[in-house]
């Protein structure tokens, strides 16, 4: 017999060029690039994993960090079950915007959403930790203070990425068989992959969308 499967639907946010894309590369396709273009609006991607006797099936919106596109947010963590908020470990102006985007998800998404702040680009201050520039410390207190996960990831290494997902995947409900028979929703292909800059592609956001 197959395996249970649930849909969780994972929004991540955080300021441009923090890692949230190379996060998901290396989570899907288990590939980096040193030199990945800006996302434009927003790009979706799917990606099962096995957890326990289910299978978890993330349905990934990872959204533009550049300020053009910061009104666009909502329409993607509305109805999400779990948000990835990043930063970056060297750039201290990262982890304010952090801060900003788990207050606005607090008051704005959904009551039960699953947070994990995830510190990227931790490889860096492997090689040289001079160049941290936010406390581990730091990002514990507020991640205990506001009740999320905590990782410190690097996306070109490949650490803690899988475990980001995974611990999300362990926190969420699952849903037994027949939930899973009425469906998500969605109707998306695996692996799929889109940019969109036009918030009425594909599902979720355009259900989402009052406009
Ligand atoms: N050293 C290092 N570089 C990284 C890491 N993750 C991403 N980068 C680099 O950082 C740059 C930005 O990465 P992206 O994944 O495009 O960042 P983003 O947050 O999706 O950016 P936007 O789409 O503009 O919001 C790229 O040059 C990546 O190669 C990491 O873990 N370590």
């Amino acid at each position: 017999m197959s395996k249970p499967v649930t849909s969780i639907k994972l929004v991540l946010l955080g300021e441009a060029a923090v890692g949230k894309s190379s996060i998901v590369l290396r989570f899907v396709s288990d590939d980096f690039s040193e030199n990945k273009e800006p996302t434009i609006g927003a790009a979706f991607l799917t990606q099962r994993v096995n957890i326990n006797d289910h299978t978890v099936k993330f349905e990934i919106w990872d959204t533009a960090g550049q300020e053009r596109f910061a009104s666009l947010a909502p329409m993607y963590y509305r109805n999400a079950q779990a948000a990835l908020v990043v930063y970056d470990v060297t750039k201290p102006q990262s982890f304010i915007k952090a801060r900003h985007w788990v207050k606005e998800l607090h008051e704005q998404a959904s009551k039960n959403i699953i947070i994990a702040l995830v510190g990227n680009k931790v490889d860096i201050v492997d090689e040289n930790e001079e160049e941290r520039k936010v406390a581990r410390e730091e990002a514990e207190k507020l991640a205990e203070e506001e009740g999320l996960l905590f990782f410190e990831t690097s996306a070109k290494t490949g650490a803690n990425i899988n475990e980001v997902f995974m611990g999300i995947g362990e926190k969420i409900p699952l849903k037994g068989p027949e939930e899973e028979a009425q469906g998500s929703g969605l109707n998306v292909t695996d692996d799929q992959r889109v940019n969109l800059d036009s918030p009425g592609n594909a599902d979720g956001p355009a259900g989402a969308c009052s406009c």
